[in-house]
């Protein structure tokens, strides 16, 4: 596959995707399409486990490329959304680590809220700046926000268009783990390593049961987990899993 504004790295057991599109990282068309076709290109490819997504330079990415608000379109492509690409990420059946090397605004936040886990630089900030330019965030932000932080803080941080500092972030609960920007993709490199391991069918139905259960009632969000469990129960993996237990050794999980 080719990707013109991604560095894509293969590593063992899963991807790195590092936008490359300077000077902001902004999520053109040509990126959009690039992350959109990278998910489809890994979906099925069981040797891919995780995908991690990162930026170049000092910044994740600046979000949505205000110069193609004025019309100026970049591409050939029919114009794909930051919905389509973010709905595929949150719903994705692999976990999506946002490796965030350096701050993100905007559509930048929307997509690494739209990722599964999160590790942010202790320099970086992250925001929903819209409103200071008369617009509102427009690709979820105003929805996976206050999931993740609370109405009251989400709302300050729209409203006023001020970011957040990277402990703040921390410290509501919008990114797993902080750490100096020059160790960023490290870490995040070791988080996907480790969950390459992981069962996949099982990494598969808690990605599920957690993402479609906090858009629906408890009720139905314990049927989705019990459909999971079958599923799982059910596995291969899950005879290995207590095998591997009672002999004291590492499980060898095939997503089976
Ligand atoms: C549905 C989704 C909607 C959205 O995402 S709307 C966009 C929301 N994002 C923002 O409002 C952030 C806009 N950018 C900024 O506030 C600043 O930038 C930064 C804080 C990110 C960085 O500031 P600094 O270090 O002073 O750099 P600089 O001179 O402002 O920008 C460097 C170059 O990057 C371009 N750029 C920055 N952000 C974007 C963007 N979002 N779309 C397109 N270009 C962008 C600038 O124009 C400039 O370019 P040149 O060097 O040619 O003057």
């Amino acid at each position: 596959m080719e990707y013109t504004k991604l560095n894509v790295t293969r590593e063992d057991g899963y991807v790195v995707a590092a936008i490359n599109n300077p000077p902001a990282n902004a999520l053109g068309q040509p990126v959009l399409h690039d992350i959109n076709d990278l998910l489809d290109a890994c979906l099925n490819e069981a040797g891919v486990r995780a995908i991690v997504i990162t930026g170049t330079g000092k910044l994740f990415s600046a979000g949505a490329d205000i110069k193609e608000f004025s019309g100026i379109q970049s591409g050939d492509r029919p114009k794909i959304s930051g919905h389509d690409v973010f709905l595929k990420i949150e719903n994705y059946p692999k976990p999506v680590i946002a490796a965030m090397q350096g701050s993100a605004f905007g559509g930048g936040n929307e997509l690494a809220m739209s990722c599964h886990l999160r590790i942010l630089a202790d320099s970086a900030k992250v925001g929903l700046p819209e409103v200071n330019l008369g617009i509102i965030p427009g690709w979820g932000g105003t929805q996976r926000l206050p999931r993740l932080i609370g109405k009251t803080r989400a709302l300050e941080v729209m409203l006023t268009g001020t970011p957040l500092t990277a402990e703040q972030a921390l410290n509501y609960g919008l990114v797993n783990k902080v750490v100096p920007a020059e160790q960023v993709l490290d870490e995040a490199k070791k988080l996907a390593a480790k969950l390459a391991k992981g069962a996949p069918l099982a990494i598969r139905e808690i990605l599920k049961a957690v993402t479609q259960g906090l858009n629906t009632t408890i009720e139905e969000g314990i049927k989705i987990e019990q459909a999971g469990s079958k599923v799982v129960f059910a596995s291969e993996d899950a005879k290995e899993g207590g095998k591997a237990f009672f002999e004291k050794r590492p499980p060898n999980f095939k997503g089976k």
